[in-house]
């Protein structure tokens, strides 16, 4: 037997290696006196020579690998991106039987990964293990044994595993890989394991990746060791492409993507580059990483080429749609559109090129606000190095990375860890689950904010799942039924409390299309095109918002009997992401049924067409699932809604179904901040006033109330009253507007004119708009009166200055005086600082000094000519002593830091009147006997003398 064993070493790069000191663990630990299947051994030697030819780098490393985790219970295992960490290790540990007693379990971030290296290794070690020895395992699948040796999973599967068997019995390793992406259930897996491994010393860990901060795993670790396996199989060469419209080699591509996706233009440069890519470069397939479903399926449907198979690969796809990018289609070139979803674990055979433009989109969790906000960021030089590795598994490969060297340089080294991103709601339930009524003091790798463990339980305080009890918390029932459920709590929420409503097929449907709400409506292409989507998304909307109509679109797509891709298709609906939503439906009533053994019927209660008390109880559920994320509506369209949890004024989102409706319900609630740059509520449901009482005393809403603006309408005013009240280019009312903000410390105080109504709206709260109206109405009266004293100064006839009387004309064309002296009636004031003294405040001096003002005029300013600085304008008096007054009485008085120079003015007017004719009443003094004589006559206007 032994012979048999040297001749599977030997001829192996460790040949050498086999000394005594390094011999230690046996790499296969076949005992000599078994009963030795030899068609088993010779398929493992078989095995053996394919690795020799592979000579995938980890396979030196071997006998290292194993003898330094066989004698430490963790180990930190560092390899470039395809060294074989992920399909060799599992094999090299069961060879050896160093795992004689339990199961490997490797876990992966994602369960296409998960799936495709279990099918990967159980094809390479064909015929060298029993039957079933692979196996991979899903999500919500949790209360199973562990029945193969080697079983790969997702974090998340091996975290229920944990919850329920908390004594990891029947595992003998655990290998987390992919710890470079740190996402939440891998922090938790690894503080799990982190306790397991006191009580287990034959436990062992291996935390393996690519890019991981290994410093930092260490450190958690008690300092453990990091192991490096170094080399890589092919390489990859990287290609820096800054400015892909600049670059001259990417420009014999029409840019004529730009106007179709004009939102995001690293999307147009990603298909341009792929174009270009696949016209110039040799074979191979082409991965392009994108932000998000919509994109890679724009980009899908915006790149055709008859010689290419174009496929997208996003986490909204099926397991089934999903594996087709692993098919051969030959003659073909394979062009794969994904989110990063495909960023690590995947050997996608043929990939030779990768195109990153260093994008993605992720969802984080803003403490100060408590709301959950999807962004688009860069990625961090782990991401793209992970990136890069998907080309060169299976020869040399090219990245393009649509940025610049240096900004690779500036980029974060490592992902920033998931617990530090997203809400801890899911997070700290698990956590209570797990036993641990501490959660603020969990030992996690990287301790989140402490704010925000705080926000989580309060928000699972308000949803029922916790509860405090001398500052420690545990779950309730509700809780415990939201763990099993393992679905973001509220979502869970939903669910349960429409169970409890009799709604249990709406229930699971509604935490289906919420879970999936971004991508059900399409909305894509030109500006033609999405306007033709909104038509049809008017027909589906429902009244009450869009969790309502989401629920309507699933029902109605549900009922079609014919085809439901085609209806899809005529209403803007995304097919795929409806079958999304059927698959995530069953995972549900699988889970449902296996947890809870609750069995979903497949009848409606609800019907979106005919209103019945459904919509009363389904809006209390949702208002209950979201009660952290209730806002309130402010009274004008311009501040929106205000977020109840922040203070913070948003706007709904221009898709929100209840704009459909003109309708601004009081109070909403909603599952989203979308901040795109400007911030907008998404997913709006309205809440009836009873069902907010419910859950909120009634003065906590009047308190908020007080927030609100009210509404006051001055109606009934002139055009031209309203036209001052504006003034030019709107100066007069923004003056007002400030003044009333600073008068009343409120930045939200609006005041609108509304010229086809005659009226001038005021918004303020309940306890400033008396004073608003008070201020506002005392300065439309001022105009008002300013309006009816409004004098025109003119001279009679056109010609030299001086030469024709000078008439003032009041309204209706009343002449209040007719000058044919060489009086004036009009002063000039001048000041130093004449823009920028308060004009109402002049205007009161001049007006309470001298009665008789008739006009005034604010010059425009050149400020160019340094003479006009000094000039603020004009006033114009109902009589000649008026003038004179004036220019006597405010002549140096002291004003605003400086005093007012007062000079009159001879009217230089030469235009005459605004119209050709007047009527005039000329009255002379007569005889006194015989009073007085009137004539009436039709003057035109002409020269003097004719
Ligand atoms: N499905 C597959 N088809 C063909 N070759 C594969 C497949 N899976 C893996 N390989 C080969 O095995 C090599 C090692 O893959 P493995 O997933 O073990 O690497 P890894 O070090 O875990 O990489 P990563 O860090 O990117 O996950 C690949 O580079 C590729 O050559």
């Amino acid at each position: 037997m032994m012979s048999i064993r040297r001749a599977m070493l030997s001829g192996t790069d460790e040949e050498e290696e086999v000394d005594q000191e390094e011999e230690g663990v046996d790499l296969f630990g076949i005992v000599e006196d078994d009963d030795v299947d030899f068609a088993r051994v010779h398929t493992m030697m078989l095995r053996e020579c394919r690795r020799l030819n592979e000579g995938l780098p980890i396979y030196a490393y071997r006998r290292k690998i194993l003898n330094h985790i066989f004698a430490n219970q963790v180990m930190i295992l560092i390899g470039e991106t395809g060294s074989g960490k992920s399909t060799q290790l599992v094999q090299y540990l069961a060879d050896s039987g160093l795992a004689a007693n339990g199961s490997i379990v490797c876990t992966q971030p994602r369960k296409i990964a998960a799936i495709t290296l279990a099918r990967r290794v159980d094809e390479e070690s064909n015929g060298c293990y029993a039957e079933n020895f692979v196996s991979s395992c899903s999500t919500f699948s949790c209360s199973r044994g562990f029945s193969s040796k080697i079983i790969f999973g997702t974090d998340s599967y091996l975290l229920h595993h944990c919850m329920n068997d908390t004594g990891l019995d029947g595992v003998s390793y655990i290998i987390v890989d992919e710890a470079h992406e740190r996402s939440l259930n891998t922090d938790l897996l690894l503080a799990l394991i982190k306790k397991k491994l006191l009580d287990r010393v034959d436990l062992r860990l291996i935390i393996m990746s690519a890019t991981a901060d290994a410093n930092r795993l260490a450190e958690y670790f008690y300092g453990c060791q990091t192991f490096h396996v170094k080399g890589r199989n092919f390489p990859v060469e990287i290609k820096y492409i800054p400015d892909v419209s600049v670059d001259a080699s990417f420009n014999i591509v029409p840019n004529s993507l730009n106007d179709a996706c004009a939102t995001a233009s690293y999307v147009n440069d990603v298909v341009r580059v792929v174009s270009v890519i696949h016209k110039n470069e040799e074979d191979g397939a082409i991965l392009a990483f994108l932000t998000s479903q919509l994109e890679v399926e724009w980009a899908c449907e915006n790149f055709s080429d008859a010689s290419a198979v174009v496929l997208p690969m996003h986490g909204k796809l099926s397991h089934v749609e999903q594996s087709r990018v692993f098919n051969s289609y030959p003659g073909k070139r394979k062009v794969i559109f994904c989110t990063n979803m495909a960023e690590t674990s995947l050997t996608i055979k043929e990939v030779k090129y990768v195109v990153d433009p260093g994008l993605a989109k992720e969802s984080r969790f803003v403490p100060s606000s408590g709301l959950n906000v999807l962004k688009v960021n860069w990625i961090s030089q782990s991401s793209a190095n992970q990136r890069a590795g998907r080309a060169g598994r299976t020869g040399a490969g090219k990245c393009y990375r649509l940025y610049s060297e240096s900004h690779f340089r500036m980029m974060e080294v490592h992902q920033e860890p998931e617990i530090r991103k997203v809400h801890l709601g899911t997070a700290v339930l698990r956590i209570l689950a797990l036993g641990v009524r501490d959660a603020q003091n969990f030992e996690f790798v990287d301790a989140p904010n402490p704010e925000a463990i705080n926000m989580a339980l309060k928000n699972l305080e308000q949803l029922g799942a916790v509860k405090c009890k001398c500052n420690l918390f545990e779950l309730t029932d509700t809780g415990r039924y939201l763990v099993k459920l393992g679905i973001e709590p509220r979502l869970g929420k939903i669910m349960l409390d429409c169970f409890d409503s009799g709604l249990r097929k709406e229930g699971v449907i509604l935490a289906a299309v919420m879970a999936n709400s971004s991508s059900i409506f399409c909305r894509v292409g030109t500006n033609e095109e999405k306007h033709k989507a909104d038509l049809q998304k008017v027909r589906l909307c429902h009244q009450d918002g869009d969790l309502f109509t989401l629920l309507a679109v699933y029902k109605k797509w549900e009922d079609g009997n014919g085809n439901r891709n085609m209806w899809c298709w005529q209403n803007s609906i995304n097919a795929k992401t409806m079958r999304k939503c059927q698959d995530t439906i069953s995972e549900l009533e699988n889970c449902l049924k296996h947890e809870l053994n609750i069995i979903i019927p497949s009848y409606w209660c609800w019907n979106p067409e005919v209103p019945s008390m459904h919509d009363k109880l389904l809006k209390r559920i949702i208002l209950s699932s979201l009660a952290g994320n209730l806002a309130m509506f402010l009274g004008h369209e311009k501040f929106g809604y205000q977020v109840i949890s922040t203070d913070q004024a948003v706007n709904l989102h221009p898709s929100c179904s209840l704009l459909n409706y003109g309708s601004k319900p009081e109070w909403v609630v909603f599952t989203e901040i979308l901040s795109i740059p400007n911030q907008y509520l998404v997913c709006v449901t309205a809440v009836d006033h009873d069902a907010l009482y419910a859950l909120h005393s009634m003065s906590f809403i009047h308190q908020l109330e007080k927030h609100k603006l009210q509404i006051k309408v001055i109606s009934g005013l002139g055009h031209n009253l309203l036209r001052r009240f504006c003034g030019k280019y709107g100066q007069n009312q923004h003056r007002i507007i400030s003044h009333l903000k600073e008068e009343c410390r409120d930045d939200r105080i609006t005041v609108e004119i509304n010229f086809k109504n005659n009226e001038v709206v005021l918004f303020a709260t309940r306890q400033d708009i008396e004073k608003v109206f008070c201020i506002v109405n005392g300065a439309l009266e001022c105009e008002a009166k300013m309006l009816r004293n409004e004098c025109l100064e003119r001279r009679l006839f056109p010609g030299r200055p001086g030469s024709s009387p000078l008439a003032l004309f009041g309204s209706g064309a009343e002449i209040k005086h007719l000058e044919l002296g060489k009086r004036y009636l009009t002063v000039e004031v001048l000041h130093q600082n004449a823009h920028d003294i308060n004009d109402k405040e002049l205007i009161f001096l001049v007006g309470s000094l001298i009665p008789g003002v008739a006009n005034f005029h604010k010059s425009a300013g050149n400020f160019r000519i340094a003479s006009d600085e000094t000039k603020w304008g004009k006033f114009t008096f109902l009589k000649p002593e008026d003038a004179e007054d004036a220019v006597l009485k405010l002549n140096g008085i002291e004003f605003h830091g400086s005093s007012l120079k007062v000079v009159p003015v001879c009217s230089s007017d030469n235009r005459g009147l605004p119209f050709p004719a007047v009527r005039a009443r000329l009255s002379w003094p007569c005889n006194p006997s015989r009073g007085r004589a009137f004539g009436t006559r039709l003057l035109r206007l002409r020269e003097p003398g004719s």
